[in-house]
């Protein structure tokens, strides 16, 4: 494909239930990140007996095209092998597409990788980038010195990273000594010390305590809000989504799936929360009111299902008004049992 103007700005918008081939006109101006029938087919061999191999071909993205807006904040979710790593791994350079058009900032990521190094960030919540046996002060200032950021710009970011993300004491303590959620901090306070216009998050808050993933999503909102950074966050945790961003990609089998408000893809699947109670004593199934309803009893603990655009309270109290409570807590829907609906519903359509 030709690197013409034309085909910027033009996203192929999934709506529920109609497929992705709905297009919607996106303001080609403000075009940040552009995908254009972007591919990205692997070679795979696989040892099948003594001499032989077998050679199979992964399409893990398969023409994908959106258009993400300077300053937007979106979620990129999908299940397991859905091809989420494959494109923020070719937004960042790191792999070349095999067919279709890709830009971030105007510049395509494969031949300009280094020029576009200094305007993007990337954090893979799976594995770090700071220099494992270093205090993390010293990986700050390797970064400093790789990127050539200026001395005064450097201290500003460093400063306001280190206060925002509560990294005081943790300057001088070695990475392989942090905990997973200092060092995911570590980490997104390294990706920013450049000031990138992009920040790509791989699983951000993976393994975190709700205190830490607090603090991350808080920190998040906050760069958002005050420097405009566009951010695509991959995440297998919905509160993520539900937290910080307004619009959610759903990919699968490297193809946009939907493309739309969090809300729309919780109707698309009608996707359910679970209240978990725990009972003074083993009881028979409690009598919920509609459309709640006992899914799992186990000795004194039982699961209700009830749809995840309901809010809790009034179930809770009309379960507490007339059951011996103990406990009582709320489980999201995870993202694969939101997907699976959505996918359910559409073949029933
Ligand atoms: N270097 C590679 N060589 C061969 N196949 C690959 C390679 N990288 C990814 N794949 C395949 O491409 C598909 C998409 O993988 P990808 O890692 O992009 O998925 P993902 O959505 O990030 O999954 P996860 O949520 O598990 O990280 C999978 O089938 C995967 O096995």
């Amino acid at each position: 494909m030709t690197d013409t103007a034309d085909t910027a700005g033009t996203a192929d918008r999934a709506e529920p239930g109609a497929g992705a081939e709905a297009s919607a006109a996106v303001d080609a101006a403000a075009a940040f990140i552009e995908l254009d029938g972007v591919e990205k087919v692997f070679d795979v061999r696989k040892k099948t007996g003594f001499l032989k191999r077998e050679r199979r071909r992964v399409r893990a993205v398969d023409g994908l095209s959106f258009t993400v807006s300077r300053g937007e904040m979106v979620g990129y979710i999908g299940p397991n092998g859905a091809g989420k790593s494959t494109t923020i791994k070719m937004l960042t350079g790191i792999l070349t597409p095999s067919g279709g058009r890709l830009r971030v900032a105007g510049i395509d990521p494969s031949r300009e990788r280094t020029r576009l190094a200094h305007r993007i960030g990337v954090v893979f919540g799976q594995r770090t980038t700071l220099w494992w046996d270093l205090p993390l002060i010293d990986s700050y200032r390797l970064t400093h010195r790789m990127y050539r950021i200026p001395d005064a710009r450097y201290r500003e970011n460093l400063d306001r990273c280190v206060e925002l993300l509560q990294l005081q004491d943790l300057l001088d303590v070695p990475v392989r000594q942090l905990s997973l959620g200092q060092r995911m901090r570590g980490d997104i306070a390294a990706a920013l010390l450049h000031d990138p216009e992009v920040l790509y998050l791989d699983e951000p808050t993976i393994g975190l305590d709700v205190v830490s993933k607090a603090k991350v999503r808080g920190f998040l909102r906050d760069l958002n809000a005050e420097r405009g950074t566009t951010v695509l966050l991959t995440t297998h945790d919905l509160q993520d989504i539900e937290q910080l961003c307004s619009r959610v990609m759903v990919i699968d089998h490297g193809r946009l799936m939907y493309d739309g408000p969090l809300a729309g893809l919780h109707e698309a699947g009608e996707s359910e929360r679970t209240l978990v109670v725990d009972l003074e004593r083993e009881l028979p199934p409690i009598e919920a009111p509609e459309p709640a309803r006992v899914v799992r009893v186990e000795g004194p603990r039982q699961w209700l299902a009830f749809p995840a655009s309901a809010s809790a309270a009034g179930l809770v109290a009309r379960i507490a008004a007339e059951y011996p409570l103990v406990d009582l807590s709320v489980r999201e829907p995870d993202i694969e049992s939101v997907i699976a609906k959505m996918y359910a519903d559409r073949a029933g359509a």
